[in-house]
């Protein structure tokens, strides 16, 4: 069993409007504590990957997502934890983003995104966007 807590599912969503991006910053008792992230969540045993997206929108940034489609699937090893990203693009969404839960968070462009410390298994999400981008 502890080897099963220590690999997560996690939904994640790179939220984009006006060629800008939104991304939060993790508090410092959070793995990967200070880095920047795409907000997003552990799923849920029995929840769709779509659904944790929704879900985790809501509680960490106050946004309901209306349109959003899936970039990639990945795993990543930490040295203490292994995880499985299942990312999507939220290109349409009511309500404004915010640091729902007290966490710092703010709008950039691209550019800004290759040079915030972000946890080491966002390279890949970072080299797809770019890709997608032209
Ligand atoms: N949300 C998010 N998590 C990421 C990203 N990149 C990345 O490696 N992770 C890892 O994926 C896991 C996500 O879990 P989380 O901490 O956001 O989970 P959660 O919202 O359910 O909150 P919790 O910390 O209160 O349990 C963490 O281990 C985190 O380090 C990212 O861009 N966004
Ligand atoms: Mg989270």
């Amino acid at each position: 069993m502890a080897n099963l807590a220590k690999h997560v599912q996690v939904a994640v969503g790179v939220i984009t409007r006006n060629d800008q991006f939104f991304v939060c910053r993790r508090r410092a008792h959070q793995h990967q504590g200070n880095k920047w992230e795409f907000p997003g969540g552990k799923i849920d045993l029995d929840e769709s990957p779509e659904h944790a997206l929704r879900r985790e929108l809501s509680e960490e940034i106050g946004i309901i997502a209306r349109a959003y489609f899936h970039l990639l699937n990945l795993d990543f090893s930490y040295p203490d934890k292994k995880v499985s990203l299942h990312v999507f693009v939220v290109s349409d969404f009511s309500g404004e983003a915010y640091g729902a839960e007290g966490q710092e968070s703010k709008w950039v462009g691209f550019n800004d995104l290759l040079s915030l410390d972000f946890p080491d298994a966002n390279r890949t999400i970072i080299e797809k966007l770019a890709l997608i981008r032209g």
